[in-house]
């Protein structure tokens, strides 16, 4: 009998990369194809490069699949047919006035946007937006992010991205691909050092550029990294597309529910569903002798969730792990210990709840 595309797959997430991640979780598998006995894929690299160097990652990968019940024939080629074949997005400009719109709409394909919003600065929402868009990844969903903190984009160096974006025509650019999630950050278009200084009508026209002019392809979820507090963008996000909602980062002290508050008081106002509160950095277990300490308090997020009747999302540990793990560009999502247990269950309860 032949293997299904599944177990397919599942045998190809065994193959790890020199630089972190696997074949799938990477999203570099293309074209696979089961016919009979025969298996057929195609591993796409991101330019001739990284290609160079992935001989014996396609050997590994091919011996993985010919070693499956059923299988004869296995063709496993590699491609660097990556963005980088085309012209860096030198010729695009981000940063403009915004353009009057028809009304509140998706960019095309993508099905449902969820805004990962904050009252307060530092609580830890770019590490929750890209470590649940991995877990949602990692569940099979088609998953973009996209970092609308344009002031403090941090989601590169959080998903270990540095290339430039490519365009093919001086106006769409096409969005880079980390951890099998499709991600674009106004932080790929500018140089390291280079500040935006820009006013709430720029920063508006900028957001539609990043929504309306990169090339997300077909996604299940756009999850959007807002800056934190209450100003341009996210008035922009809400009434120019149709976001299926908001999920509040906050820590358990009072001084940041109180600007979490703020922050849900203004989607309200804005008729945009708040989904869900999450409480960030919520208990600390030291390493060496296990005591958990509560350094921000505890229960702070959910006895106020209850308070204002929105469902209570989870508590995310204050874990050494965490940060490094985004310092590093490799979201602690992508492995298997309780942290990415954590998350897994928040990606469950969103898919299931039809919300990713
Ligand atoms: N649960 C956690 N455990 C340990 N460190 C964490 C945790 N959550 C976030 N951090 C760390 O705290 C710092 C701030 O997190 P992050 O950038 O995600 O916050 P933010 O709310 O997006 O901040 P800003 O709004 O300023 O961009 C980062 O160094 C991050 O790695």
């Amino acid at each position: 009998m032949s293997p299904s595309r599944d177990t397919v797959l599942a045998a190809l997430s065994r193959i790890d990369l020199p630089d972190g991640g696997d074949l799938v979780s990477r999203d570099m598998v293309r074209a696979l194809s089961v016919e009979g006995d025969t298996v057929r894929f195609v591993i796409e690299a991101q330019d001739a490069g990284q290609a160079a160097g992935l001989e014996p990652v396609r050997a590994a990968a091919q011996a993985v699949v010919a070693a499956l019940e059923g299988v004869q024939t296995v063709s496993a080629v590699l491609t660097a047919h990556g963005p980088a074949s085309k012209p860096p997005a030198q010729g695009v400009k981000i940063g403009r006035h915004p353009t009057p719109g028809k009304g509140p709409e998706n960019p095309t394909g993508v099905d449902r946007i969820l805004a990962v919003a904050s009252g307060k600065g530092g609580v830890g929402k770019s590490t929750v937006a890209s470590n649940l868009a991995v877990a949602l990844a990692r569940q099979g969903r088609r998953v973009g992010l996209l970092d609308a903190d344009i002031y403090g984009p941090s989601q590169p160096r959080m998903m270990g991205v540095n290339r430039r974006p490519a365009s093919g025509d001086g106006q769409t650019i096409e969005p880079v691909t980390a951890h099998g999630v499709t991600m674009m950050s106004i932080g790929l278009m500018l140089d390291d050092d280079q500040a935006v200084i820009w006013r709430g009508p720029m920063l508006m026209g900028a957001l539609q550029q990043l929504l309306g002019q990169v090339n997300w392809g077909r996604l299940d979820v756009l999850i959007v990294d807002l800056p934190p507090g209450t100003g341009d963008i996210q008035l922009t996000l809400c009434q120019r597309t149709k976001l299926t909602g908001a999920l509040v980062v906050s820590t358990p002290q009072d001084v940041a529910l109180l600007d979490a508050r703020k922050a849900i008081d203004m989607f309200a106002k804005l008729k945009t569903p708040v989904l869900g509160l999450i409480e960030n950095m919520s208990s600390y277990v030291c390493p060496n002798c296990g005591h958990e300490a509560h350094i921000f308090g505890h229960g702070g997020v959910a006895a106020e969730a209850e308070r204002i009747g929105v469902p209570f999302l989870g508590a995310l540990p204050l874990a050494l792990e965490v940060r490094e793990a985004g310092d590093g560009g490799q979201p602690v999502a992508l492995g298997d210990g309780p942290v990415a247990e954590a998350y897994g269950q928040l990606a469950a309860r969103l898919i299931g709840g039809g919300m990713a």
